[in-house]
């Protein structure tokens, strides 16, 4: 058996007197894509930065590439690309120069840095800019060049935290495919992400941490089948959602639902009946607002 591209082990973490890993237990096989969802402030950004040895750990065993984070930081680090948030660009140079530069930092001699430069502005979709000032650059183009850069030397496990907040659908699907394309070639990603869309389309797991814990982690349809099957959903006159009330799916258990609602649901209100989305995964594991099975 492989060795899991991260594993981790009753992981602690607090600042101060706030625990904000309150322990993590995980582990992701090496070439999957894993996705970490949270409420904000759940302790998404601090795992990364334990992951990625910016932050130590307090307690617990943390892997990363077969490395202890905070024994064999140097081997987590020649293992590891962490592309933020903000993308770690230079504005003022050109995307070509950009790559460049960070091709010479990384060790490339300047013939392979700028050989390497031209196979990521290709891969990236990113020659007809490349020789244009960063700034001049939309948001998907800045950010296809921030995963460029993390990629100018092979790096086995990649770490993106929110990789495509603020982008456009077209971009953000852009983005996705490079992504997808990585993980092809047997780079294992962890991202974090805001967008239920995003790990839907692009996770083999899926955890969702909320206060510092782990609630709940499998695949996409896993997760979605924990709350329940059909969901009825009630929409009032202004065709908002103003119930959504998760079933077994069986005719039985729907009729039962709605036999319920008819005694009590004002009149206007409208049904929907749907199959259950990750959102509602989500909102079951982060309010109270649905119940999930404890199946
Ligand atoms: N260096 C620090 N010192 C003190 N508290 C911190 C520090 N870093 C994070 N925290 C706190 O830890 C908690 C978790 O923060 P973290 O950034 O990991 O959450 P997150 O899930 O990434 O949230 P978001 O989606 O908002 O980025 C927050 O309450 C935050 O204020």
């Amino acid at each position: 058996m492989t060795t899991p591209a991260i594993e981790i082990s009753g992981l602690q973490k607090r600042f101060g007197k706030q625990v904000v890993l309150d322990g993590i237990n995980l582990s992701v096989p090496t070439g999957s894509v894993f996705a970490l969802l949270g409420p904000n402030g759940a302790g998404k950004t601090t795992l990364i930065h334990i992951l990625s040895t910016l932050v130590a750990p307090d307690t617990g065993s943390v892997r990363v590439a077969g490395y202890d984070v905070v024994a064999e930081k140097d081997g987590v680090r020649r293992s590891i690309s962490l592309t933020g948030q903000f993308a770690a660009v230079d504005e003022t140079l050109t995307a070509e120069e950009n790559l460049r530069m960070m091709g010479r930092l990384q060790g490339l001699s300047g013939k392979a840095a700028r050989e390497r430069a031209n196979e990521l502005l290709q891969y990236f979709d990113l020659v007809t800019a490349a020789h244009k000032r960063v700034k001049t650059y939309s948001g998907g183009m800045r950010r296809r060049l921030d995963l460029a850069i993390s990629m100018v030397v092979y790096r086995p496990v990649l770490f993106l935290d929110e990789p495509t907040t603020g982008l456009d659908t077209h971009s953000r699907r852009a983005l996705w495919s490079n992504i997808l394309q990585l993980a092809a070639q047997g780079v294992t990603i962890f991202l974090t992400t805001q967008y239920l869309e995003e790990a839907d389309q692009l996770a083999d797991t899926i955890a969702v941490i909320t206060n510092g814990r782990i609630a709940a982690q499998g695949t996409a349809e896993e997760l979605k089948s924990r709350v329940g099957n059909e969901v009825v959903e009630l929409r009032n006159e202004k065709d908002e959602i103003v119930r959504e009330i998760p079933t077994d799916g069986s005719i039985h258990g729907i009729r039962k639902a709605l036999e319920n609602l008819a005694k009590t649901a004002p009149a206007g209100t409208k049904v929907n009946i749907r199959r259950p989305s990750l959102d509602d995964v989500f909102l079951a594991l982060t309010t109270t607002k649905m119940e999930v099975s404890s199946s």
